[in-house]
């Protein structure tokens, strides 16, 4: 019997967006993917991370360093800043979003920054599987599709069982860190982060302080704009039978 999650039983949080490429970002694949992306071996099927597969970050970074994973990385924004300003540490972007993969490395090549990754997969999978279990010293979920609409809901990324998923790439004591403009995703958060038993609260009161680790992006000022919370929650992972 499989002991991991299967995950094209399982509804996902993104759509696969088509529109071209500009000439920079077809660039940025050819000239600067041998770099920062890794590829991960893959099942069949598009998003099937394979099953086997499993990161080797000294190998990935060229040294051990503490690993900060973001999911859903979007342009990048977020998680080059975060690779500029610490050096010692090793950042790995997630995204399934081609375009936006390659504003991150043509971002990342302008700032000079090398101790970012970037891969091109579904991020529970990666989390679940291509990570080694406890490897990641932090895990970021920043502005997660809300996917607002009843019927769409069950494709949010953070429902029943994320933290599961987030838990397994997590070392003991590592933080899962999230944020969202979309009251009722956070509060579906709070539940789910909550009820997890290998995750407590890392913050105290209803939400967490803003983290000042997280740069505004895009997605935070237009949920500004529209006059909406944001909500940060931090959750640190701990060993099972310890919470
Ligand atoms: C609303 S955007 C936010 C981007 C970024 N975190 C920010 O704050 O600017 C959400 C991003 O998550 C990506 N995404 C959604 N589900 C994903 C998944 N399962 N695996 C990887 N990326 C995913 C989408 O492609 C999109 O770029």
């Amino acid at each position: 019997m499989p002991d991991r999650p299967t995950f094209r039983e399982e509804p996902v949080s993104f759509v696969r967006r088509s529109g071209r490429m500009s000439e920079a970002q077809e660039r940025a694949f050819v000239d600067l993917a041998p770099h920062y992306l890794i590829e991960v071996p893959r099942d069949t099927a598009w998003t099937s991370v394979h099953p086997d597969a499993l990161m080797d970050a000294a190998e990935r970074y060229g040294r051990r360093a503490p690993l900060v994973v973001e999911v859903g990385s979007g342009q990048g924004h977020a998680i080059v800043a975060a690779a500029a300003v610490h050096p010692d540490t090793d950042f790995l972007a997630v995204e399934v979003f081609r375009a936006g993969l390659a504003r991150t490395m043509l971002d990342a090549d302008r700032a000079g920054v090398r101790n970012l990754r970037l891969i091109e997969a579904n991020a529970p999978e990666v989390l679940s599987s291509f990570l080694p279990a406890g490897s990641a010293d932090e895990v970021w979920v920043f502005f997660p599709d809300p996917w607002h609409k009843k019927r769409h809901t069950k494709r949010r990324l953070v429902r029943a069982g994320f933290g599961a998923i987030a838990g397994h790439a997590l070392r003991d004591g590592g933080l899962l860190r999230l944020a969202t403009d979309w009251e009722e995703y956070a509060v579906q958060m709070r539940d789910v982060l909550d009820a997890e038993p290998e995750f407590v609260r890392a913050f105290e009161g209803d939400w967490a302080e803003r983290f000042d680790g997280r740069v505004m992006t895009a997605f935070e000022r237009k949920g500004i704009a529209k006059g909406r919370e944001i909500r940060d929650l931090v959750y640190r992972r701990v060993s099972q039978g310890a919470g």
